[in-house]
């Protein structure tokens, strides 16, 4: 049985003081008790790790886990501005987001590249979330399976099996931050398509990779979303900053 797990995204925002009223809004949020086999996480900018990852621990919060937002593709050495996994791992991270839509588009990231880095991270101990999607125009043309299916084909040329410690999230990019979700059929679908291609390659990691939906997720959609068959849970953008949102979306 997989577990349901929400992450949330916090891309370029937050600051020491809303970083700190988020964690400890979220620790007596969280105090009562959580809805069992179900995982939570959040990944802040690279310069909050360090606070947030004493504040989960100031505040004994067991159920947070810490990710990151992206990593370098490269062990170390002379690459300026780079993240290396091995850091990310030593700060407290337990996951790592790679090939977000954002990073694809804004700074030219191809699947090989994305591979690469997910790589690192599982080699630093940690689970990538990669990410895929198709935009509007894909979409609109008939092309969405084709180009998600090319995407993680890709994923499974570079990691083989090693992606069953994986976990993929599926981001329609026209759903990132346009208020427009997926219905959760359309989301089902492709999440279906997704598992099946991983049951092509293999059926016993097809069951194993967590699929999580993101894009505009929010407390009154989350319940229909996460009941879906094939989706594992979300990667929660725009609504992760909001610290009553992202616990109603991890008790949806
Ligand atoms: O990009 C996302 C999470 O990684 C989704 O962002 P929104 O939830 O703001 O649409």
């Amino acid at each position: 049985m997989r577990p349901l797990i929400v992450i949330g995204n916090w891309k370029m925002n937050g600051n020491l003081a809303s970083n700190e009223d988020w964690i400890k809004t979220v620790a007596r949020g969280m105090e009562s008790g959580m809805p069992s086999g179900r995982k939570f996480a959040v990944c802040p900018p690279f310069p909050y790790l360090t606070q947030c990852a004493s504040l989960i621990k100031e505040h004994s919060l067991a159920f947070l886990s810490l990710g990151a937002q992206d990593a370098s593709a490269d062990i170390a050495g002379a690459y300026t501005g780079e993240v290396a996994a091995s850091s990310l791992k030593e700060m407290g991270c337990s996951y790592v987001i790679v090939g977000h839509s954002e990073r694809r588009q804004l700074h030219h990231e191809v699947d090989e590249l994305v591979a690469a880095k997910a790589l690192q991270v599982l080699d630093s101990g940690m689970t990538p979330i990669i990410c895929v999607g198709e935009t509007a125009d894909e979409r609109n043309s008939g092309r969405a399976v084709e180009v998600v299916r090319g995407q993680v084909a890709k994923q499974l040329t570079v990691l083989q099996d090693r992606l069953a410690d994986c976990l993929i999230a599926y981001e329609p990019v026209w759903a990132i931050g346009t208020g427009k979700v997926a219905t959760a059929q359309v989301a089902q679908d492709m999440h279906r398509a997704i598992r099946l291609q991983l049951a092509e390659f293999d059926e016993d990691v097809a069951s194993h990779v967590g699929i999580l939906y993101g894009g505009s997720v929010k407390p009154d959609n989350a319940v229909e979303l996460f009941a879906m068959p094939d989706i594992d849970g979300g990667l929660v953008g725009g609504a992760s900053l909001d610290p009553q949102d992202f616990l109603a979306i991890c008790k949806a």
